[in-house]
């Protein structure tokens, strides 16, 4: 049901969510009336009765845009997901919504549409807003760990550097999706036998994902090579509208700006394929929402000066990736290492050692591999912050999981299958890591690994059913004596 309840098909209940809306699921904040901020999410239970927050502006939904107040369903389905994948309790977590207003002018228009109905408010208003939620949210649920998703690509970094600091927070697309990532690279690089001090990184849509992977890469490479971020950074090249971005690009951001090229590209093309032909990349990143961008002849391109090509088109949802795993194998003969951003069924070829046909199971490398094991760390050892080491530790967690380690046709990182026992590796992980920074603030963390393992477990929800008792009541009428009766029969087929 993952793929129901989470990407892709949340995208389209996202979409037309006030047209299937039923009942409020969430909380929503309206910037009109920032003053009923405080109040408003302090209906929700006590100082000790919240985990886990997920908060939207719903700016940038997946890779469909501007969903408005609609965006409360992401908030829900990563929620979702704490439980399912990290037995987070789900009555201790809260989904949030910042409605200002929204620039989808279909959504304006639908005489349907549910949020505030004017375009987004931006600037001093909007700061204002947020940290009036984050401010309230810290002193009502002080316990609680923030988790920013899907705002847009100029709020995003903003937000999570001013509060990352100061409190529990954590941004999924920029370092969840820059987590899973580099797993998912160190597996292939594990496969292909590469080395990660030599990896040569092309990202096409240097947006909110696409930097926060490459900031990943860059700082596994640097620790790798005891080279300075900037050296790093020069083995990644980043692609968006205008093309390659160099120092010459108009409008760079700031975080944008420590990939801007500077050798003279004046004289040669900027584009994808132009790019891929002169810097020879081992490692393809598409973030970029632009369907089918990696075509047959980029991707022989790479596969032309790289053995075995990393290949990773993560823009959700499905209809939206820069390439499908069938072409990708095909184009390369099965020699292409593969993820994807939302699932894909394995592919078949003759790809085998003697022509003979092989099944390949393609991984999803999704942030929803990794963002739940970091949040299960986060809360049980109620860190103060979550540190660039807790990130590096969830990341080896995942990988060293990955099924491609023992078997190089396997898929790169671990599937659904095993979810919670990624979830309780990556967060034992990051709980040694909070240890060793300084930052857990919780008691009696056993220090011994499979004792850490057994202590997260335990505190794992599971949604186990309580057994049904069969009773019949003394002098309950003919009717209710029969539904009891059935009752009872369901408690022994069940048995
Ligand atoms: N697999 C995952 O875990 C995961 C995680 C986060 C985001 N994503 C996906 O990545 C995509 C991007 O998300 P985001 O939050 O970074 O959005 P974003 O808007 O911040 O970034 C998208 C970037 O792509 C650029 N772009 C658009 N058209 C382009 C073109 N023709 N050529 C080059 N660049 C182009 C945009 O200018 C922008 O900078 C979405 O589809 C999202 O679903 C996947
Ligand atoms: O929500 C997802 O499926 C992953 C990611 O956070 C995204 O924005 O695409
Ligand atoms: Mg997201």
């Amino acid at each position: 049901m993952l793929s129901v309840v989470y990407t892709p098909t949340e995208g389209e209940a996202i979409q037309n969510y006030s047209r299937i809306f039923r009942r409020p699921e969430g909380v929503f904040l309206n910037i009109e009336d920032i003053d009923r901020v405080h109040h408003d999410l302090s209906l929700w239970g006590t100082a000790e009765d919240i985990d886990y927050i997920v908060v939207t502006d719903g700016e940038e939904i997946l890779g469909i845009g501007d969903q408005g107040c609609g965006g409360i369903l992401i908030s829900i389905a990563k929620l979702v997901l704490m439980t399912i994948c990290a037995g987070i309790h789900p009555n201790r977590v809260l989904p949030v919504v910042l409605d200002c207003g929204t620039d989808n002018e279909s959504l304006l228009k639908d005489p349907l549409y549910l949020g505030l109905r004017r375009n987004r408010v931006r600037g001093e208003r909007y700061d204002k807003f947020v940290e009036t939620f984050v401010n309230s949210a810290r002193q009502l649920y002080p316990k609680a760990y923030i988790h920013f998703e899907d705002f847009g690509f100029s709020n995003a970094r903003r937000i999570l550097d001013k509060w990352r600091p100061e409190i529990p927070c954590f941004n999924d697309d920029v370092q969840g999706t820059g987590c899973v990532t580099l797993a998912a690279i160190l597996a292939a690089l594990h496969v292909s036998n590469q080395k990660l001090g030599d990896l040569r990184m092309v990202v096409f849509g240097a947006g909110t994902a696409g930097v926060g992977i490459a900031d990943q890469v860059r700082d596994a490479i640097m620790t790798e090579r005891g080279i300075s971020r900037e050296e790093a950074a020069k083995q990644i090249w980043l692609i968006d509208k205008p093309g390659l971005l160099t120092i010459e690009t108009e409008n760079l951001s700031d975080v944008q700006k420590r990939y801007a090229r500077s050798e003279d590209w004046s004289d040669k093309k900027r584009d994808l394929l132009s790019v891929v032909k002169e810097v020879k990349p081992n490692v393809l990143v598409g973030t970029s929402t632009v369907p089918k961008a990696f075509t047959e002849e980029i991707v022989r391109a790479m596969a032309s000066h790289s053995e075995r090509p990393i290949i990773l088109p993560l823009s959700n949802p499905t209809r939206l990736h820069e390439a499908v795993p069938a072409d990708l194998l095909q184009w390369t003969d099965g020699k292409a290492l593969v993820a994807t951003g939302s699932p894909f069924k394995p592919v078949k070829g003759p790809w085998g050692a003697n022509g003979e046909e092989v099944e390949i199971t393609v991984a999803e490398c999704n942030n929803s591999v990794v963002f739940p094991g970091i949040g299960l760390g986060g809360v049980l050892s109620r860190a103060k912050l979550v540190t660039d080491k807790m990130l590096v530790a969830a990341v080896g967690g995942v990988a060293e999981l990955s099924p491609a380690l023992s078997d190089p046709t396997g898929p790169l990182l671990p599937g659904v299958d095993v979810v919670r026992d990624v979830s309780v590796r990556v967060a034992r992980k990051v709980i040694q890591a909070a240890m060793e920074d300084g930052v857990a603030t919780v008691e009696g963390i056993p220090r011994d690994e499979s004792d850490l393992d057994e202590w997260i477990r335990e505190q794992m929800w599971d949604p186990v059913y309580r057994p049904l008792k069969y009773v019949v009541a003394k002098g309950a009428s003919r009717q209710a004596r029969g539904e009891m009766r059935v009752v009872g029969s369901v408690e022994r087929d069940g048995e």
